[in-house]
């Protein structure tokens, strides 16, 4: 368990944090969501030991992390972090992803069969005699997530892991998320521009504003019930820009196999769309009031994945229309979903523009 007590951070003076307290639990997934500069980074890296804090404690498990060196150090073998750029080194994959376990002293045969697990792990399988550098950005990021997870770290923390990727690389940067922590119970904190992103993948999302934690709670409650004014304009006015759209199932909604959802969005052939179905039948949540509905021609598309995450699912869609499309579930009763049921989607900013152009 982390534990954020009164955290402060100034810069020549000038105070960024001014008392976060808050507590992630063991084997959450908890998003740290806020406008630019409001001290996200700052956040995981008093976390990650990589800055000390002005005032107020950060304690993992009981310890206060900054309070005794020699306790630090071992608490910072807990942690493995994945930052905003894709940070790699000049060298192979394999001796990217090697660094942590050779600061250990591991043994090369242990490293080699770890590397290869950790590749394996993220989809780069075959890469390791690749030049790191020659790689995309969305492949650099999941080195960057290898080597931060070869160690098998108890915490993984990500500063906004996938600001400069493409959607499909989000996409597998997310689904790698939700993998870590469902298969290895890895606690991730993670901060994001993207709110529907923390909705996507979090247990629980901060909303970090004028130097504290606003609201915690989960996505339903953090964009539902806003604790603030402050914080409903957050979460009510950013969603034009990441495009949602809501729309409900109507009167061609159901067949043989299943709820149909009417959805009309000019999508990219091979486009990745993120939809995030509320598994029970709710009222449209504050967050998707500037989105618009779209009322076109119907083309039949398919579901790729459906990964249950809290109140939200993310089924992941590759669509081949440059027109509406009708996106039908296979597992629909995993979802819970009815005739009736509203569901909001959100997809690419690019694709978010398109729709805004008409
Ligand atoms: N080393 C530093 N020295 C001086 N000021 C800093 C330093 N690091 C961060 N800041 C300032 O602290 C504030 C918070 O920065 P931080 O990067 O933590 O915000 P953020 O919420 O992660 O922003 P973004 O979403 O834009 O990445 C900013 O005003 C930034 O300029």
């Amino acid at each position: 368990m982390i534990e954020l007590e009164g955290v402060r951070k100034e810069f020549d003076g000038r105070s960024v944090l001014a008392g976060v307290t808050g507590r992630v639990e063991r084997g959450e997934i908890f998003a740290v969501i806020g406008p630019s500069g409001a001290g996200k980074s700052t956040l995981l890296r008093l976390i990650d030991l990589l800055d000390t804090p002005t005032g107020g404690t950060i304690r993992i498990e009981g310890t206060d992390i900054h309070g005794e060196q020699a306790r630090s150090l071992t608490i910072r073998r807990m942690m493995g972090m994945v930052f905003q750029k894709p940070a790699v080194f000049n060298t192979t994959v394999a001796e990217n992803v090697a660094v942590g376990l050779r600061f250990r002293g591991a043994r090369e045969a242990t490293i080699r069969e770890k590397v290869e697990e950790a590749l394996e792990m993220v989809g780069l399988a075959g890469y390791g005699e690749r030049r790191a550098r020659t790689l995309s950005g969305g492949e650099m990021q999941r080195v960057a997530l290898a080597r931060a997870m070869v160690i098998e770290p108890a915490i993984l923390l990500m500063d906004e892991p996938t600001a400069n990727l493409d959607p499909v690389s989000v996409a597998t940067i997310e689904d790698l998320v939700i993998r870590i922590n469902r298969d290895l119970g890895t606690t991730i904190i993670f901060s994001t521009h993207d709110m529907y992103q923390g909705q996507r993948l979090a247990h629980r999302i901060g909303v970090l504003m004028n130097g504290l934690f606003a609201q915690v709670g989960t996505p339903r409650e953090v964009f539902t019930l806003p604790g603030s004014r402050d914080v409903a304009r957050f979460v009510g006015t950013e969603n034009i820009v990441d495009g949602v759209v809501v729309t409900e199932n109507g009167t061609n909604a159901v067949d043989a196999g299943g709820v149909r959802v009417r959805v009309a969005a000019p999508f990219r052939p091979g486009e990745r769309v993120s939809l995030c179905i509320r598994s029970e039948d709710l009222r449209i949540a504050p967050a998707v009031r500037g989105g618009r509905v779209f009322d076109g021609n119907i083309l039949p598309g398919t579901v790729t994945s459906i990964v249950p995450r809290g109140p939200f699912s993310r089924v992941t869609v590759d669509c081949g229309f440059p027109l509406s499309a009708v996106l039908a579930w296979k597992k629909v009763d995993d979802l819970g979903l009815r005739e009736g049921s509203r569901v909001v989607v959100s997809f690419s900013a690019e694709a978010a523009h398109a729709v805004r152009q008409g």
